[in-house]
């Protein structure tokens, strides 16, 4: 696992988004996963400057979601399929078509999810996967005592979770109890993880996603399990680290040709 301190938000959007500009120039068909939530929001603004500036063709790209609600009506302008489509489809320039996603208004909500692993897999497998991280330490919805071997399935939401989501609904009942994300397993397939936190309230969960032990009770640890994965980390979501020093030193000596 590489640990990247930036000393910002906006620094960390820019180098996940040169990387993801990079892998697209190499495979311009890349599959990118995406997140939800505020904290990758860099990343995207940073991405379609790059799109609009011509410094890269994305024009071939696909995006996939991570996760997504039960029961939100279609079209909900919080379900993530309207984020991600608001957030990283339409300001990349790219098609509908070019994106997928679980059904998160599927009466048979099993075969949907067993669907969507199976679109994954069609699709060629996620080449460069963004994450975020709750303050719980969850990753997609897989929330605390997760199997990490776990696929595409339904998750009730921790009340945690539901309060630190309520802020993009009109009241903390409207939240959804229940959703749709990739497993850790169907997670940890990507050929690249990339998560990114920012902010102190994210210290926490960063530094036993980093140096605590494997542990489904910490569904970020997963990712000391994948034999490519980044964690990008504003000074603020870093500094609980013991090891931030040798962290810095590493990430300063390394040659810039190995990219993220
Ligand atoms: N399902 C999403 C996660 O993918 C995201 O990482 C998390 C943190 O969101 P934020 O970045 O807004 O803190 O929120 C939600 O639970």
């Amino acid at each position: 696992m590489e640990v990247v301190i930036v000393p910002d938000a906006v620094a960390g959007g820019e180098l996940i988004a040169e990387a993801i500009a990079t892998l697209v120039r190499r495979k311009p068909e890349a599959l990118l996963g995406v997140a939800t939530g505020s904290t990758p929001l860099p990343i995207y603004e940073a991405l379609a400057t790059k799109v609009r500036a011509g410094a890269v063709d994305a024009s071939r790209a696909r995006i996939c979601q991570l996760d997504e609600y039960v029961g939100l009506p279609a079209g909900h302008p919080e379900s993530y399929r309207s984020v991600v489509l608001r957030e990283v489809v339409e300001p990349l320039g790219l098609d509908e078509s070019a994106f997928m996603g679980p059904d998160g208004t599927a009466e048979d909500v099993p075969a949907a999810c067993e669907a969507y692993d199976k679109a994954l897999r069609d699709a060629g497998g996620v080449d460069l996967q963004l994450l975020g991280i709750g303050t719980d330490g969850h990753i997609g919805f897989n929330e605390p005592c997760s199997s990490l071997a776990s696929r595409t399935r339904i998750k009730t939401l921790t009340q945690q979770t539901r309060e630190d989501n309520a802020r993009f609904f009109d009241s903390l009942d409207e939240v959804p109890h229940h959703v749709i994300t990739q497993g850790i397993g169907t997670i940890l397939e990507a050929r690249h993880l990339v998560l990114l936190a920012t902010g102190e309230g994210k210290a926490d969960a960063v530094a036993q996603a980093v140096e605590g032990p494997v542990a489904a009770l910490v569904p970020a640890s997963a990712l000391q399990l994948h034999r490519h994965a980044t964690v990008v980390v504003d000074e603020a979501a870093a500094s609980k680290l013991k090891l931030a020093e040798y962290f810095r030193a590493t990430y300063a000596a390394k040659p810039e040709w190995q990219g993220l």
